[in-house]
């Protein structure tokens, strides 16, 4: 069996106009792990995510997936969903969700036809069951409440198949009982893909329920005259044994503030 890490992160850094963002930031990530990303605000969680994505670059360092060099633009075994919906307005709940099928199916033309596209069919009613839009399938997304758009968003991410899913926040502006639906439908769907996650949270809750692995991102170093000299790096990495319930660490045991040191 390959140990080869499924994403390694050697050395990396990230100065934006002079301000260091992130810097040293170094890990492993075997295939199929669910990495909870926290951190304070502004500490360079999101820039972290964009680089596993390509839309960012480092400045130093070097970031493998599969043991070979990123590929310099995103590609589609990488879904990202953000807090924010980000589906297509003018289709329907069905159609957005046929669309990313498609495109999983057929990345280069984007259609599929005859018993691919029957199958496909089932595919999209089977999730459209699971998250709950059964019901609203010929609705727009403009028709849907929050909660119901991002469910939305998340289905299409994860019909695309992503080997890697990038989440921003994805649950940060639902309602505590959708959120926990969600958790559900999320932990489901990885079990059954088998994908590697990274999910950004301010949620410590959230990052202790659902993670295999929690990384705290924070700086090391500070100079109170100097604030943008020094960047954020990973300062605790918490592999969870999720057989077990694991205490969650008080936020503030974790998350040091310049007055700390
Ligand atoms: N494209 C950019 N150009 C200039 N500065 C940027 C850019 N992207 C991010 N930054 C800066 O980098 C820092 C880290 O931003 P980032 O969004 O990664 O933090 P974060 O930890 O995700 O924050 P939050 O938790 O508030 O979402 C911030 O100071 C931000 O202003």
């Amino acid at each position: 069996m390959s140990t080869q890490p499924k994403i390694a992160v050697h050395g990396v850094g990230k100065s934006y106009d002079g301000a260091v963002v992130l810097e040293g930031v170094s890990l492993d990530v075997e295939a199929g792990s669910f990495c909870t990303v926290v951190g304070a605000s502004g500490c360079g969680k999101s820039t972290f995510l964009r680089m596993l994505l390509s839309q960012e670059t480092p400045d130093r360092g070097a970031i493998l997936l599969d043991g070979e060099p990123i590929p310099a633009e995103p590609t589609e075994d990488r879904g990202i969903v953000f807090q924010r919906y980000s589906v297509f307005p003018h289709l329907s709940v069905e159609d957005n969700l046929i669309l990313a099928d498609e495109f999983a199916n057929s990345p280069r033309l984007g259609r599929v036809f005859g018993a691919k596209r029957r199958a496909m069919r089932s595919t999209v009613d089977r999730t459209l069951e699971a998250i709950g839009l059964a019901g609203s399938r010929k609705s727009y997304p403009s028709q849907l409440s929050g909660g119901m758009q991002q469910r939305l968003a998340i289905a299409q991410a994860l019909l695309k198949k992503p080997d890697v899913l990038l989440m921003d926040e994805p649950f940060g502006a639902l309602d505590p009982g959708t959120r926990v639906d969600m958790h559900a439908l999320l932990l489901e769907l990885w079990r059954e893909r088998g994908m590697t996650v990274f999910m950004v949270t301010h949620d410590i809750h959230e990052a202790f329920k659902l993670g295999t692995r929690v990384l705290v991102f924070d700086k090391r170093r500070h100079d109170p005259h100097a604030p943008q000299r020094y960047g954020a790096t990973i300062t605790y990495d918490l592999p969870l044994d999720r057989r077990e319930t694991s205490p969650v660490p008080d936020a503030r045991d974790l998350i040091t503030t310049p007055n700390d040191t």
